[in-house]
């Protein structure tokens, strides 16, 4: 099988805060999508999102060094696989999916997450949610997940509404298949204090929040904490953390 990879390495998670489902600082190897069907504005990955345009993928060849060596796409599966093998130090929490958005390459994820699986390790997806009935057909494989919200200023796609909606439907088809699941709100200085009421009343006795500023964090500390206050509100005070992207501050993949 198939399918159209960006980069496989080995870090530790950098982001999820504190919330149960999180699993930062746990030393993970990443695999990367390539593809997305949104398009956020401040977008980390952003020459991931046309997969079109990603001729060949990269794998670590020695964990944690930073050290590449590059392949065509589309990529083996086995292939993928002997990338994750090599990376295997003995002491990973688990296998990180992420991309681009990994959803989009269902059947692929599927067998991919089920080879990890039976190799003894367990699947941390990391996904934008928009597409539940994907979600779906991975959500028994799925030990931990991450699920963004896309706040209205993250401009992801023309219906934000309706995407907030579907990710939601995410999460509870996560929760149902017995994932820890949590979601996952990008912010910046121009979010909305309603706005996240909503998404907080949408999260409500189903998954706890992480806000996480944009990077580069523009965002004030005091809009920071107002806005984790009104999700707390919400919530409940014991529902409701803090992420930062931790790797970047530390020059980690
Ligand atoms: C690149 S995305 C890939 C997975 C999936 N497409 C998604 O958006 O959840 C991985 C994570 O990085 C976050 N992210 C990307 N760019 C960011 C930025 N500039 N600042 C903060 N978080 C960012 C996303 O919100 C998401 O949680
Ligand atoms: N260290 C590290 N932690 C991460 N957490 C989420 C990441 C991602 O891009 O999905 C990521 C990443 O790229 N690196
Ligand atoms: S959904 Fe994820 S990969 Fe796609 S554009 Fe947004 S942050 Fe980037
Ligand atoms: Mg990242």
């Amino acid at each position: 099988m198939k399918l159209v990879m960006a980069e496989v390495f080995n870090s530790w998670q950098g982001e999820g805060g504190s919330v149960p489902g999180s699993a930062f600082g746990r030393r993970q190897i990443f695999v990367r999508f390539a593809g997305c069907d949104l398009n956020c504005a401040w977008c980390d990955s952003r020459e991931y999102i046309d997969a079109s345009r990603v001729s060949r993928w990269r794998y670590e060849v020695e964990p944690f060094t930073g050290e590449f060596e590059y392949r065509p796409n589309p990529a083996e599966l086995d292939d993928v696989v002997d990338a994750i093998l090599r990376l295997d130090t003995g002491d990973v929490h688990s296998v990180s999916y992420t991309g681009g958005e990994p959803t989009l390459q269902i059947r692929a994820l599927k067998a991919l997450m089920e080879k990890v699986k039976s190799l003894g390790f367990d699947n941390f997806l990391e996904t934008h949610g928009g597409l539940p009935e994907l979600v779906k057909e991975v959500a028994h494989l799925t030990d931990y997940a991450s699920v963004d919200i896309k706040d209205e200023t993250a401009k992801a796609t023309g219906d934000w509404k309706a995407l907030v909606l579907r990710e939601v439907e995410s999460i509870r088809v996560l929760k149902e298949a017995g994932a820890k699941a949590y979601a996952k709100l990008v912010v910046t200085s121009k979010t909305k204090p309603e706005n996240v009421r909503w998404y907080a009343e949408l999260l409500k006795g189903l998954a706890p929040l992480v806000i996480q500023p944009r990077e580069p964090i523009e965002i004030s500390q005091e809009k920071l904490m107002e806005l984790y206050r009104e999700a707390s509100l919400v919530m409940g005070r014991k529902n409701v953390g803090l992420s930062f992207q931790v790797h970047k501050y530390l020059n980690v993949l």
